[in-house]
């Protein structure tokens, strides 16, 4: 679409014409209700310089009140007026917005035949709804305003003239210059206006594609480069704000220059008046008409014109110029973030990258002699909130498997985002390796942890992209199969067709994500890796067999536990008891912990 002002105010304007023109009844009914305006305006100057000149200078008070009686009837006349104008203008106004809907539902219908991935999901057939709704008020407040000026400016520059001509001397040139001017501006300030709605669309688009597929840009670190890609469009809006602001300063000044001056002129021009034969009352009847009906049509109209016109010209040329159809799905399309950048696939081996299979040796301990640790560690959601963890100490050796229980908002949740950098701690430290679990702002997944929440992560991609994501480069068939078999998910991975058939994350249950989910944690090499109820959708089978393949592989495992059986297989179990936090083992711990005594004692129950 051109962001050429001109051509775009010759379409409109064709299109504009030949919707009047085949309205011509309502246009004459409109005016004949603003003649009454007119009329309305000339009387109420006209009365009041005979009512000066007549009666109250020439101390013929009753002929005053008369002259006044009369401008008080004109008043009448312009609120039956206004009264017919608003009628008149229904039938023009909904005849343009029936017409715009239809449009816009048409071109709706052609994107969506054209590119059926999209449809529905641009919002197209709601922002063309709101710009119908915005042509329709535009188009109604600039018939009224543009309207009531030429029928007030009449009005007063009759009565000037029938009261003395040469008044016109003072009031035409400047009125004259500062409506050019005025007008000049208008061009300009439609193309910048359109440019600035194409800027507005642009951003809210880009926006819109990256809210939809956040949770994959998070996943892959491309939080960076996707916020980067939004700063073109940023500047862009921004540049052209300020260019808006500039025309707008400009037609403040023609403004001043076709409602003000003649204010001013008038004033300073009143002795050589008077001298000439001009009478007082006449004076203060072109001051009359200037202050109180020129000067508010003419800031009605000038506003109207410089916002709700340029707008509608706009809003209108959307509608007049064909829109280009977006490529289908398939075709050529914005390449998306490329997680390859801060993301897993170039990140580097993490330090003791241990693969699956091969517990780490001395050499992979890097001396921190803790996988991680916390230290008086003090958290809270907000300044003035109750502390959900406080205090907190607790020390993970490497290769250690650690079961988090206690009761629902606790804070094990918190707890697996403090290990895992996600939060930062407001009091105490967090170490990972004997380095901060959070060490400045995040560029990318942290290759020390992988963090599996209960809602298991799946893409639209193939079975092995979706097992290897968290792995730095292609994995080994070999290497792949043997994750799968470890994890019991043979079965579902045969079922999706093998490692290269297309997984739907739609068409998957919240068990069979898990699994996936799973057999991607543990391939990946992270030395920590942190499930936060990550098995609660499989069998209590599946999760021992998941939860004991995770446990022998290299690193340190945190379950946290929605089962007591889980809690009984790790090495030590940390329990979260209000403020409390008592950690032992699963046999010490009925011993230690009220809590624990009961969760056991219900578990044995069958509860
Ligand atoms: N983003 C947040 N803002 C404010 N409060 C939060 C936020 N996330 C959690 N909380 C509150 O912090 C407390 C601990 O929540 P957390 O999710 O860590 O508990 P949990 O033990 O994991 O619970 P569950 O077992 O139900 O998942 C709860 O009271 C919760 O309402």
């Amino acid at each position: 679409m051109s962001a050429d002002g001109t051509g775009a105010w010759r379409r409109v304007g064709g299109e504009g014409r030949r919707f009047l023109r085949g309205r011509i009844r309502t246009l004459r009914t409109l005016a004949l209700w603003s003649l009454l305006e007119s009329a309305h305006t000339f009387l109420g100057g006209y009365a009041v310089a005979r009512a000066l000149d007549d009666g109250f200078l020439a101390s013929r008070t009753g002929t005053g009140l008369s002259w006044l009686a009369v401008a008080g009837a004109g008043a009448v006349l312009g609120g039956l007026a206004l009264r017919g104008v608003f009628g008149g203008l229904a039938e023009l106004v909904e005849p343009l917005r029936d017409g715009l809907v239809r449009r816009a539902v048409r071109q709706a219908l052609e994107r969506a035949v054209a590119d059926p991935a999209r449809a529905g999901r641009d919002g197209a057939v709601s922002r063309l709804a709101q710009q119908t709704e915005m042509a329709r008020d535009s188009f109604a407040g600039l018939v009224l305003v543009a309207r009531s000026f030429v029928f007030t400016a009449a009005g007063a520059l009759a009565g000037m003239a029938a009261l003395a001509p040469v008044l016109l001397l003072f009031v035409l040139p400047p009125l004259l210059l500062g409506t050019a001017g005025f007008l000049l501006t208008l061009r300009p300030v439609a193309r910048a206006q359109r440019r600035a709605l194409d800027a507005d669309e642009a951003l809210a688009a880009r926006t819109g594609e990256l809210a939809a597929g956040l949770r994959d840009v998070v996943a892959c670190g491309g939080g960076a480069r996707a916020g980067a890609g939004l700063l073109a469009p940023i500047t862009a809006q921004e540049r052209l704000t300020v260019l808006l602001a500039r025309w707008s300063a400009l037609r403040t000044l023609a403004l001043a220059v076709a409602g003000r001056l003649p204010v001013v002129a008038l004033l300073l021009g009143a002795p050589w008046l008077l001298g000439r034969g001009v009478s007082a009352g006449a004076l203060a009847a072109a001051l009359t008409y200037l202050v109180q009906s020129l000067l508010p049509a003419l800031d009605a109209l000038m506003g109207a014109l410089g916002s709700a016109g340029t707008r509608l010209v706009v809003v209108l040329d959307r509608f007049c110029t064909p829109h280009p159809v977006r490529p289908p799905a398939g075709a050529v399309r914005e390449p998306a973030p490329d997680p390859a950048g801060p993301g897993p696939a170039s990140t580097p081996a993490p330090g003791p990258a241990p693969g699956p299979g091969r517990r780490p040796g001395p050499a992979d301990s890097r001396g921190a002699g803790a996988a991680a640790e916390l230290r008086g560690v003090r958290f809270a959601y907000g300044m003035r909130a109750e502390p959900v963890l406080d205090g907190l100490d607790l020390v993970l050796r490497e290769g250690e498997h650690l079961a988090v229980v206690g009761p629902s908002g606790i804070g094990k949740s918190t707890l697996t985002a403090l290990l895992a950098g996600l939060l930062p701690p407001g009091r105490g430290t967090v170490l990972l390796a004997g380095a901060p679990a959070r060490p400045g702002p995040p560029r990318g997944p942290d290759p020390r942890r992988t963090l599996l929440p209960q809602q298991a992560y799946v893409f639209t991609g193939s079975v092995r992209e979706n097992l290897g994501h968290l792995c730095p480069g292609p994995v080994p068939g070999a290497q792949l199969e043997r994750a799968v078999a470890a994890l019991g998910a043979d079965g579902l991975v045969d079922r999706l067709g093998g490692p290269d058939a297309p997984v739907d994350p739609a068409a998957l249950s919240q068990g069979e994500r898990q699994q996936l989910a799973l057999v991607a944690a543990y391939l990946s090499p992270a030395p920590l890796l942190l499930l936060d109820e990550a098995t609660c959708h499989l069998d209590p089978a599946a999760e021992e067999r998941a939860e004991r393949a995770l446990a022998a592989r290299p690193g340190t495992l945190v379950v946290v536990a929605h089962r007591i059986s889980s809690a009984a297989r790790a090495d030590r179990v940390l329990v979260l008891d209000g403020n409390r936090a008592v950690c032992g083992t699963h046999e010490d711990l009925p011993a230690r912990s009220a809590l624990y005594r009961e969760l056991v004692g219900l578990w044995n129950a069958g509860v």
